[in-house]
């Protein structure tokens, strides 16, 4: 399934195919700021994000059957964020009690079956209908190869209905919140560092101009953008732990590992490790453009042993190039299209404890549009 994934919806050639879909849904998210910004809301960017991506990721994935009014899309976001604090609770209960474990008492398990009926209800019917127009019609998603997979007979790895339901939870799951936490928390620091907002404008303005919004395909074209991002992620990298557990024992940095031993990696820690960064708490993102790196060796070094925002290996992030193109539009957008202002001084940046990394202050900012003649154009 995960080379299915790879292949049809998160490969280069899937994301060029699908890049529409996401240019609709970043005019999307600037036509619902800009009608906040004139009514001078304040908005939660968090929300805002969760919605870009939330919508992209359904589009892209079970997209033909898309209608903002049915509210699936709408559904399955709010599924994903009680998921999310769910999951949180259940990781905290597993840690904390582990002797109510032991007596079999499942301390969340009338919530966890209520989500997981909602998500199967809300799948279900996407399902059924995708199964009614399988032969309609020439522009396949990700739901009908994974249903034309459940249906072949002579496949290698024969796949159940519950495989694929499960596949989109998961989907929605991994590429939702992490792409919303990467732009809420990579605003914060560029809101907090009015120089970087600066240089990072006249980057966008010279490069896309005042007369249409930013895309994705201008990404490679915006180096100080994409340094921005990548140390949005060093700082602040959404999944911060991941977990691997030892198929056959090894040494690591002379210490023996054991065969079957779980080891929890630490990205954040890694990232910020102060004998490979310099000045590793501060928002620089100059330290990702080329020229201040001696060799290309050095990139190859910091991709592999330092900068891990996505994992690494076998079990890494299938989803890296898709979220930078989530968080470098979306960052870009708002920085090219409004100024934000804010309660105070600087945003608060504390991080809200738990396994996941979210802010425990949300960000919350009123936009005030800037390009007039790009808002007359849209
Ligand atoms: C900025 C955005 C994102 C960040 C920082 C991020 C980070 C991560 C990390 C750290 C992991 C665990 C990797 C490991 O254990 O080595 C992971 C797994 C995963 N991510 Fe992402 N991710 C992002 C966006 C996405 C998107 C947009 C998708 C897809 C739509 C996605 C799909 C997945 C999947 C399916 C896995 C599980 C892979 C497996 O278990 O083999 N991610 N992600």
């Amino acid at each position: 399934m995960k080379k299915l994934l790879v292949t049809k919806l998160l490969g280069p050639q899937a994301l060029e195919r699908s890049r529409g879909i996401r240019a609709d849904e970043l005019e999307r998210f600037h036509s619902s700021l800009l009608d906040k910004a004139v009514k001078k809301e304040i908005v939660e960017i968090g929300k805002e994000a969760t919605k870009l991506s939330n919508n992209s990721l359904w589009r892209m994935s079970i997209g033909r059957s898309f209608s903002e009014k049915n509210g699936e899309a709408e559904r399955v976001r709010g599924l994903v964020t009680e998921l999310d604090g769910l999951t949180k609770k259940v990781l905290f209960a597993t840690l904390l009690h582990r002797p109510l474990e032991k007596l079999g008492i499942s301390l969340f398990k009338k919530e966890i079956m209520c989500v997981s009926d909602s998500f199967d209800e809300v799948l279900e019917r996407v399902l059924v209908e995708h199964e009614q127009k399988l032969d309609d019609h020439q522009d396949r998603d990700m739901m009908d190869v994974l249903l034309a997979a459940y249906g072949d007979e002579n496949a290698e790895h024969k796949i159940s209905r519950n495989h694929i339901k499960a596949f989109f939870v998961e989907l929605f799951f991994a590429g939702t919140d992490t792409s919303a936490q990467s732009i809420q928390w990579t605003m914060a620091e560029i809101i907090n560092n009015p120089n970087i907002l600066k240089r990072l404008r006249e980057e966008i303005d010279s490069v896309v101009g005042k007369t249409r919004l930013i895309q994705e395909t201008d990404l490679p074209k915006l180096p100080y953008l994409q340094a921005v991002v990548k140390e949005g992620l060093r700082l602040h990298p959404p999944l911060p732990l991941f977990v691997r557990t030892f198929q056959e024992g090894c040494k690591i940095g002379g210490f023996y590992v054991p065969e079957k031993t779980t080891l929890i990696g630490n990205a954040y820690v890694m990232m910020r490790d102060p004998s490979v960064w310099e000045d590793p708490e501060e928002f620089k993102p100059e330290r990702f453009l080329s020229s201040s790196r001696s060799t290309q060796e050095e990139e190859r070094r910091e991709q592999a042993l330092k900068y891990i925002p996505f994992g690494s290996g076998r079990r890494g992030c299938p989803g890296s190039s898709l979220g930078y193109i989530f968080v470098g539009t979306a960052v870009g957008m708002m920085v090219q299209c409004f100024d934000w202002s804010i309660k105070g001084d600087k945003v608060q940046m504390d991080e809200a404890g738990g396994l996941n990394l979210s802010m425990a202050h949300s960000l919350k900012c009123t936009p005030v549009p800037r390009n007039r003649p790009l808002l007359a154009d849209q």
